[in-house]
């Protein structure tokens, strides 16, 4: 039977540190910002930006919304942007994606200051995990490193094996683990043999996109699986990428869905917009 990574309970410890952090940065007179955007009325974006208000109240944080409707120029979100970046009491921003069709997604990623860029989506926040120097790394592969140490998971020497490929996900995965001394392979939807490359995985990262996708024929015994996936099965229950019924015997460790990566994701952005407010000194 596999160790259950605890995402809920672990954000849960991450937030009451930060909320530590943050009344001891009040004292000294610091107040924190973050600027939240969403565009439109995406019913999850609408949850998850909830989420996050939620969780900037909890630690004192300040949260700035900017609730705007789905017609919003991209020109519009622009200058809302420019404004929040030269905005000295704003120490974070965040767009929530997707963002609607007729707007640019790469152009407003690239629009946010790097000194703000509290999601690690910018170019150079990628670009500095990759080569090492201090920036913003991507909140959902930043939460997994710490789903990992603080469930006692050694990633040194270790190989990974990450499923998926994305610029928010799976890239900085891969750089994040490399970081941490794992021998990496990143696998994609063109990859050939996946189930015998993922086999040999010692922790397998799954952020595939298909519902239930790996089952306990691409997992190791003992390996720990970390499902990124988030889905609704048949009968409308969240599910992930993982087949948890059939991977739970055989893994080592394994993260659920709900309760998993998801709670780490905004307990990761809190802890950048700390950073955030803390590197402005
Ligand atoms: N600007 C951003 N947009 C998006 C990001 C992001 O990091 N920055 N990531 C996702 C959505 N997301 C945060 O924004 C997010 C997704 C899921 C969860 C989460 O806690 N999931 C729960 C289940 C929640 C549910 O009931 O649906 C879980 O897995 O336990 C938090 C945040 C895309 N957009």
């Amino acid at each position: 039977m596999a160790k259950l990574i605890n995402g809920k309970e672990i954000s849960q410890q991450i937030k009451d540190e930060l909320k530590e952090k943050v009344s001891a940065l009040k004292a000294q007179g610091k107040n924190i910002c973050l600027a939240v955007i969403q565009v439109g009325n995406d019913p999850a974006s609408s949850v998850y930006v909830g989420n996050k208000k939620k969780a900037c109240a909890y630690i004192g944080i300040e949260s700035r919304a900017f609730e705007l409707p789905e017609e919003t120029t991209e020109e519009e979100l622009l200058s809302i942007i420019k404004d929040l970046n030269e905005d000295d009491g704003v120490h974070g921003i965040l767009v929530q994606l997707p963002v609607p069709k007729h707007i640019n997604e790469e152009k407003i990623i690239n629009a946010i200051s790097p000194k703000k860029d509290v999601d690690g989506f910018h170019p150079e926040s990628v670009g500095s995990l990759c080569i090492g120097r201090p920036g913003f790394v991507s909140c959902t592969p930043a939460g997994i490193i710490q789903l990992l140490k603080r469930s006692e998971i050694d990633i040194e020497g270790k190989h990974c094996v990450v499923i998926g490929r994305s610029n928010i996900v799976g890239k900085p995965m891969a750089l994040l683990m490399l970081r941490e001394n794992a021998t990496v392979t990143i696998c994609h939807s063109r990859t050939k043999n996946l189930k015998e490359i993922c086999k040999e995985a010692d922790i397998l990262i799954v952020a595939i996109g298909k519902p239930k996708m790996i089952d306990a024929s691409y997992v190791k015994d003992g390996a720990t699986v970390i499902d990124v996936g988030i889905h609704r099965d048949a009968n409308n229950k969240l599910c992930g990428d993982v087949d948890f019924a059939s991977v739970e015997p055989v893994a080592g460790a394994i993260t659920p869905v709900p309760g998993g990566v998801g709670p780490m994701t905004i307990a990761m952005l809190m802890n950048n917009c700390v950073e955030a407010a803390e590197r402005e000194e």
